[in-house]
């Protein structure tokens, strides 16, 4: 226990209802500072880098909700990734999809901090909790197509958007870095209307309350 125990912890989310779920959890607790990094990959790595460069950190955390990929995890269950995977940056060719990596332009995989597989043991007594890849999307899973294909070259956990982005910044500014989602849908075929927000924000309030515990003690 008491393994976040550090001085300064910045939690980045992409959009204000995650950021309230997560200061509601850590109620009267203010020495992490919860602020937006906004949507998507390109925006949450800018934004971040911005907070690091105004204050020094040293553990950034990416929260917020995300969907999961059957059998993987069920709606308002945590994932805590074991690596954030820039999933959809690279290039197609006859010979199938080129990562970043493999064109030789930079990192596909981003390295969480060692804390993930405690913080996963912890969060499990509140929410139903698992570790895996969670990739990081500029698009949406909308299809079973895509969903298939991903499943299949990744074998992810769950997706969201911002990640990756967000362990870009991280990594710029030798900061160590950890994504935790709750699990608002199942990747495959868009239907916004099977969402349950508020489920995956209630569990997301629970994680940060579980977080608030291990500094607290
Ligand atoms: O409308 C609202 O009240 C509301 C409250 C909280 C979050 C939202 C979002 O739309 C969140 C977008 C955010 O969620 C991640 N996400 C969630 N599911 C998926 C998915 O299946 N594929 C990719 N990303 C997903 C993502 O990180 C977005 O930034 C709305």
């Amino acid at each position: 226990m008491g393994f976040l125990i550090m001085t300064n912890i910045l939690i980045v989310t992409a959009v204000e209802a995650e950021r309230q779920a997560v200061l509601t959890g850590l109620s009267d607790f203010r020495h992490i500072d919860v602020e937006l990094c906004g949507f998507g990959p390109m925006e949450s790595a800018a934004r971040t880098s911005k907070l690091l460069a105004e204050k020094s950190y040293d553990l950034v955390i990416n929260m917020g909700v995300a969907g999961a990929f059957q059998g993987r995890a069920r709606i308002g269950d945590c994932v805590v990734a074991s690596e954030s995977i820039s999933a959809d940056l690279g290039a197609e060719s006859g010979e199938g999809f080129k990562t970043v990596e493999d064109l030789g332009f930079g990192k596909m995989r981003f390295e969480v901090a060692t804390h993930a597989e405690s913080l996963k043991e912890a969060i499990e007594a509140a929410v139903p909790a698992h570790i895996g890849p969670i990739l990081t999307l500029s698009t949406a899973t909308g299809t079973e197509e895509t969903e298939v294909l991903l499943a299949k070259r990744f074998d992810p956990a769950a997706e969201a958007m911002e990640g990756a982005g967000v362990a870009t910044a991280a990594s710029l500014f030798d900061v160590d870095f950890l994504e935790i989602r709750t699990i608002s849908n199942m990747v495959g075929p868009r239907d916004k209307g099977a969402w349950r927000l508020d489920h995956a924000l209630q569990s997301l309030k629970k994680v940060a309350e579980v977080m608030k515990g291990e500094l607290s003690s």
